[in-house]
């Protein structure tokens, strides 16, 4: 028997990630390629970007997917978000060259805190959201605490293009393939502190570690290259990076929807106080799905190097939650 459409809301439609995500989404990536999907696409009030967006539909529209049953414009997240399923908050704006994604905190605060209060009060009971607008875990935070009746472990950012970006870094120091290697995570902010951790990673069952042999290329050069690989992508294009980060958006649902098979990824989620995480910081964490629920990988040995590491994106996540505090219900 045919599955009943799942509601997908996506803002920021007519935006870089948009054009590289939506298509995707309609053509089974995301859900599964026997999952019809209904496509709720909020941009901005403004003529323009609804004209842009009308013109998307259109491309969309001509693609004739099969599984897209049905798909709507908004321009009020009220209407957008109604009776979804799964939520991917796109919609924000983009840094430019020499800009840090937290100096992006004030202007997008107020587009998390309206689209996390719609949700509470229009979207499905169980709806999950996924945020990508930077910077990505502080806004999950707000969109979270702006949405008190809907469940708090349902509200996620995206270290997932980190942790894609950490696998091509490793693959390709170890002569390996991606599809090989697991057990790889990204632990805390979506920003340059965040802590890629290849300790427990392994390829055809050898330690990566073991493989690489070398924590000057660790601590000096893979840190750094995923970290600031953000950077580099505005650096080289002029803008930041879009078809990778709708592909990421793409694997964090996709995985969360459909699970893992015991296999690890990194999820963007509320601590629940593991690791010494304050409960409710949204924090990069290695994780398995199963059944639509994630799991955080319980039990990892944390050695004073990455101890460090994760005071130190720790810190910066707090700082941004203090810097957000004013506009938060108590
Ligand atoms: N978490 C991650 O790994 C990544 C996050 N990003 C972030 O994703 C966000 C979007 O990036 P792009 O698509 O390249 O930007 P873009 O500027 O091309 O598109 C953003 C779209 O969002 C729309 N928008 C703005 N405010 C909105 C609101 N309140 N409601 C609905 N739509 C709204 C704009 O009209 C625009 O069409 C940025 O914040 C960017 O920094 C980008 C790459 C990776
Ligand atoms: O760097 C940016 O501003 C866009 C982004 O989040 C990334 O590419 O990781």
């Amino acid at each position: 028997m045919a599955k009943t459409p799942l509601r997908v809301a996506v803002t920021g439609a007519a935006g870089q990630i948009g054009y590289a995500l939506l298509f995707r989404i309609a053509n089974g990536d995301m859900l599964g390629k026997d999952q019809p999907v209904i496509l709720q696409l909020l941009e901005i009030p403004d003529e323009k970007a609804q004209k842009a967006l009308k013109g998307v539909m259109m491309e969309i529209d001509d693609c004739a997917f099969p599984l897209l049953t049905e798909m709507t414009a908004h321009g009020d997240p009220l209407t957008a978000f109604k009776d979804v399923d799964y939520a991917v908050l796109v919609g924000a704006r983009p840094r430019g060259p020499g800009m840090e994604r937290k100096d992006l905190l004030e202007a997008n605060a107020q587009i998390f805190t309206a689209q996390g209060k719609a949700l509470d009060q229009v979207a499905s009971r169980n709806v999950k959201v996924l945020v990508v607008g930077n910077p990505a875990n502080t806004n999950a935070y707000i969109a979270m605490k702006s949405a008190p009746s809907l469940p708090a472990k349902n509200f996620t950012a995206m270290l997932r293009l980190d942790h894609n970006r950490a696998l091509s870094q490793v693959a390709a120091k170890t002569g390996t393939a991606v599809k090989d290697i697991e057990k790889l995570t990204v632990w805390g902010n979506h920003s340059p502190t965040m802590y890629a951790d290849y300790r427990f990673a392994t390829v055809n069952g050898k330690a990566v570690k073991d493989l690489i042999n070398d924590q000057e290329w660790n601590a000096n050069t893979f840190l750094p290259t995923v970290g600031k690989r953000g950077a580099a992508i505005i650096e080289a294009r002029g803008l930041s990076s879009a078809a990778s980060a709708a592909n990421a958006a793409i694997d964090h649902i996709h995985d969360w929807h459909v699970g893992t098979n015991g296999k690890w990824t990194t999820m963007g989620i509320p601590s629940d106080g593991s690791y010494g995480i304050p409960e409710g910081i949204v924090f990069g964490f290695p994780v398995t799905t199963e059944n639509g629920e994630y799991k955080i990988v319980q039990g990892l040995e944390i050695d004073a190097f990455s101890q460090e590491r994760i005071n130190l994106t720790l810190k910066e996540l707090t700082e941004e939650r203090e810097g957000v505090k004013h506009l938060l219900p108590a």
